[in-house]
């Protein structure tokens, strides 16, 4: 990508991911809801995605956007998602296309399937000898109102590529944790995504040729119930990380 790549959302975790691993590999635009403590090292701008005239202005001259602004809370009220979330994702599209915008990778999140993780299959799921798997090819099911939103946008973003022909790639987040996997957390060790890999994923999804992809954004942890073939397949990601590489906080084996 050789056009400048706007990354909403650019102040919180994912963007702090992405930032650290490719603060170098893009001309980054960054869009941010609030003034930053310390001066950015890249160009940035300062908005709600809901502000039509701020995200036409932020979507100017650049080849790919990023789409993580929004309220990433599982708990978030429906008020709050439909405005952050929904209305703001298409506010980013409809811009987007207009500009001619390339790519559009929008963070999705496990909460869009979280549903399929019924009394029946939990905690098994989580374990390594069950076999449960999604691909991304099944349908959403979100088990609340903030999946409701991750799902809505994935669903915007097939509307804007059948319609305006831009390319989307919806990563389905799972658990971004720094340095480690969450702790005493089945269920965030399985979906585990280092902030390496986090960076990488996006770095691959920006790179490759796809049309529309949903993908599952986790580490290559030795238990896992999302499938990480169709990220390898459609973007050539290829993670380094393993949840199962690690005893608590320590690592007790290299990454690959
Ligand atoms: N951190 C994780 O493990 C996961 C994150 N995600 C998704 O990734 C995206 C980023 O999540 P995090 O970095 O963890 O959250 P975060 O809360 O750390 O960062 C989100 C950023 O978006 C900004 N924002 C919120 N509403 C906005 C609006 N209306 N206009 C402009 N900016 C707005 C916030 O101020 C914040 O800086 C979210 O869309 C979330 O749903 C999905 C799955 C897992
Ligand atoms: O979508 C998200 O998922 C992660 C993991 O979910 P959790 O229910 O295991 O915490 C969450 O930490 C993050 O805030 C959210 O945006």
């Amino acid at each position: 990508m050789d056009d400048p790549v706007l990354l909403t959302g650019a102040g919180g975790r994912v963007g702090e991911a992405i930032l650290e691993g490719l603060a170098d590999e893009y001309e980054w635009r960054l869009l941010l809801h609030s003034p930053p403590d310390e001066e950015p090292d890249h160009e940035y701008m300062i908005g709600d995605v809901t502000d039509e005239a701020l995200v036409r202005a932020a979507v100017e001259g650049v080849g790919a956007v990023i789409h993580l602004a929004g309220d990433p809370r599982p708990e978030a009220s429906w008020d709050s998602v439909l405005s952050n979330n929904i209305d703001g994702t298409q506010k980013m599209y409809e811009a987007a296309v207009d500009e001619g915008v390339e790519k559009f990778i929008y963070a999705s999140s496990n909460h869009a399937v979280g549903a399929f993780e019924t009394d029946e299959r939990t905690p098994e799921m989580y374990r390594e000898d069950d076999d449960f798997l999604l691909d991304g090819t099944e349908l959403p099911r979100p088990g609340n109102l903030y999946g409701v939103s991750k799902a809505t946008g994935e669903v915007l973003g097939r509307y804007y590529h059948d319609q305006y022909d831009i390319d989307v790639c919806n990563i389905r987040i799972g658990n971004l944790t720094r340095g480690h996997p969450p702790i005493d957390y089945e269920r965030g060790q399985a979906m585990w995504l280092s902030y390496p890999d986090c960076a990488h994923i996006h770095q691959r999804a920006l790179e490759a040729d796809y049309d529309f992809e949903i993908v599952y954004g986790i580490s290559d942890n030795d238990r896992k119930y999302y499938s990480i073939e169709r990220a390898r397949e459609a973007l050539g990601y290829d993670p380094q990380d393993n949840s199962a590489h690690f005893k608590g906080e320590e690592r007790v084996e290299e990454p690959r």
